[in-house]
């Protein structure tokens, strides 16, 4: 059975006049990559920050690695690596420097600390820049940088708060490469909490859709759509045998009559089906039934986009 790394349940935050998180319940495995997905001000940032024992919930209960960050903030940080979305660096020193610093900081002796600093820079890519002073880095080093400070201590999960932002394009694509990579390589635990769908979706295995302070769905895409769409229109294409073109025009009376079918196209050998929820099984029986051979049948899988368009344009106050 995979264990639990995450535990939330019933959490709620609120502050005077408002209500940051509604309720929230949520379990994330052990080596999972979990996007927590939503609009300026869904309630992310609050949530990490309970996580992290850094603000205490109003109700409901949450566990890290088995502990409760409420009573035990400082054993949950020794556990997880949090990566704000912004990270002060001593700007006028190096990489190097800031890392080895931060080490010391985190218990390691001098020489552990340096060993560890240049390790962890090689995990992310920057040793040709571990002299460079911070200053002069990119965004996207910045936050590598800041990544190889949350591994220092070897945590069980990391925690990523809009990690991307501001970052060029190639510098994502970098970033969210190392990221999968550290998941994998080492079965860490990570929650990236972002409003960009398309990174998201790229590197998480898991999704949860965060929408003023509730959890509306979560899963992976094809169990999000069937949560999400279950009743809105699906596409349905149907490859058939074109032998026989009066089976073909039985299949589709057939189909036609449905309860959830509304239009049926044919173009060739070729049926596009409009329809409301799962239909594909009762679509390749009516084929079936009118003697007709089924080459093939694909129903169009939605996308983070269609949900993204229809749940989280707007953001806060939407
Ligand atoms: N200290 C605070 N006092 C009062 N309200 C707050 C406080 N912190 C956050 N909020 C409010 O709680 C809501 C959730 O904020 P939160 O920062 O958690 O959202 P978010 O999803 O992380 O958004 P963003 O991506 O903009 O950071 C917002 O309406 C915000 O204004």
């Amino acid at each position: 059975m995979s264990e639990e790394v995450i535990d939330i349940q019933n959490l709620v935050k609120t502050y005077p006049g408002h209500t940051a998180v509604d309720g929230l319940n949520l379990k994330i495995r052990k080596g999972e990559v979990f996007g927590l997905l939503g609009p300026n001000g869904a309630g992310k940032s609050t949530t990490i920050l309970m996580l992290m024992g850094m603000t205490d919930p109003s109700e409901g209960s949450l566990r890290v690695c088995g502990i409760d960050p409420t009573r035990q903030p400082v054993e949950v940080k020794r556990k997880v690596g949090y990566l704000p979305e912004n990270v002060g660096f001593y700007e006028d020193r190096s990489g190097l420097d800031n890392l080895v610093y931060l080490a010391r900081l985190n218990g390691f002796n001098l020489q552990e600390a340096e060993s560890k600093a240049e390790e962890m820079l090689e995990k992310v890519g920057l040793t040709e820049a571990a002299h460079k002073k911070v200053g002069q880095y990119s965004r996207g080093m910045r936050q590598r940088l800041g990544l190889a400070d949350t591994l220092i201590k070897s945590p069980e999960v990391i925690i990523l708060d809009e990690p991307t932002l501001g970052i060029d394009p190639k510098g994502v694509k970098e970033l969210l490469a190392l990221i999968t990579r550290l998941s994998k390589e080492e079965g860490l635990t990570v929650l990236l909490s972002s409003h960009h769908l398309h990174q998201v979706q790229q590197v998480c295995d898991r999704v949860g859709l965060f929408v003023a302070g509730k959890l509306i769905a979560e899963g992976d895409l094809e169990s999000l759509s069937q949560q999400l769409f279950a009743e809105s229109e699906q596409r349905v294409e149907a490859h058939v045998s074109a032998d026989n073109p009066s089976k073909i025009e039985q299949a589709i009376q057939q189909i036609s009559a449905l309860d959830e079918v509304k239009t049926v196209e044919r173009q060739e050998d070729r049926l596009q089906i409009t329809c409301t929820g799962h239909s594909s099984p009762r679509i390749a029986r009516e084929i079936a039934a009118a003697d007709l051979d089924l080459i093939n049948l694909s129903q169009k899988q939605l996308g983070l986009d269609e949900i993204y368009q229809r749940y989280f344009e707007g953001g806060e106050n939407e």
